[in-house]
């Protein structure tokens, strides 16, 4: 199906516990670059706390201990003298529930590259339109750049937060259940778009949806218990699964 890709992301034995729980139990894994790698499985099994690895937001919960390895681009994440804001500045993170600042549409996306400096308004402008046409927004919203960001439907919200995602120019893209609290058409635009992103964005993408999964995915992870139980091709997952475990969750039979 696809040509083989580099690794973009990796993971060696890593091992997470929240104060004396262990919710990640050596995961080893390879996330090819420029494709989308779909983590599925059922609730609680570690998915989230996976994706968070790769930008350190788990570094913010009290308690969380980690250990193995883990990379972007070779280079180890939790090393001495990674800085986790340059590297929340390439890995950039959607969540389930778009949460768009109480500010306007404008401010919203300029945001980040404001913080890190950009105050040539014409470059924010670029930058802005930049990042909402790559986030198919930008033609419901070009008239009304300066009206609230909360005024957007569901759906446009969420393409507004992938918006101010990319405006920081990441070279990754986490996403947590990024469609699950939409309609089933809000749901086509943003798996449409996950579809333009992966050429340019590495993707990670946690999903309960299985068709989903199918859909927007090249890589499937199955997580079960905070073990890894198989990755392997979508297709391959989908079809012809390897472990039995995963056969069931995918076809139903438990999650
Ligand atoms: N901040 C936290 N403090 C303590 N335990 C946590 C924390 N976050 C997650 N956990 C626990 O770690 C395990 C993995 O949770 P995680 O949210 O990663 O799973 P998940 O597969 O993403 O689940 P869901 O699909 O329900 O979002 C669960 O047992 C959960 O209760």
């Amino acid at each position: 199906m696809h040509e083989p890709s580099a690794p973009k992301l990796s993971s060696d034995n890593l091992e997470l516990w929240y104060g004396e729980k262990r919710a990640l139990h050596g995961i080893t894994m390879d996330l090819p670059e420029r494709r989308v790698t779909a983590l599925i499985g059922p609730s609680g099994c570690g998915k989230s706390t996976y994706l968070r690895c790769f930008n350190r937001m788990n570094d913010l919960i009290p308690g969380v201990r980690i250990t193995g390895r883990v990379t972007l681009d070779n280079a180890d994440l939790y090393g001495k003298g990674l800085d986790p804001v340059e590297l929340r500045r390439r890995v950039g993170m959607v969540f389930q529930k778009s949460n768009p600042f109480p500010k306007t549409i404008w401010e919203n996306v300029a945001f980040g590259p404001r913080i890190l400096g950009q105050k040539n308004k014409a470059r924010l402008d670029e930058i802005v339109e930049r990042s909402l046409r790559n986030a198919a927004l930008w033609d419901d919203v070009k008239d009304r750049l300066q009206t609230s960001a909360l005024g957007l439907s569901g759906g446009q919200q969420q393409r507004l937060c992938i918006a101010r995602a990319l405006a920081v120019e990441p070279e990754v893209l986490l996403m947590d259940e990024p469609a699950s609290a939409l309609d089933p058409i809000a749901t086509a635009r943003i798996e449409e778009l996950i579809h333009e992103l992966k050429a340019r964005y590495t993707i990670v993408i946690v999903t309960h949806n299985m068709q989903q999964a199918a859909r927007v995915s090249d890589y499937t992870a199955f997580f079960y218990m905070g073990e890894l139980v198989e990755f392997g091709s979508t297709e391959t997952i989908f079809t012809n699964p390897k472990v039995r475990r995963t056969e069931d969750y995918i076809t139903g039979r438990f999650g």
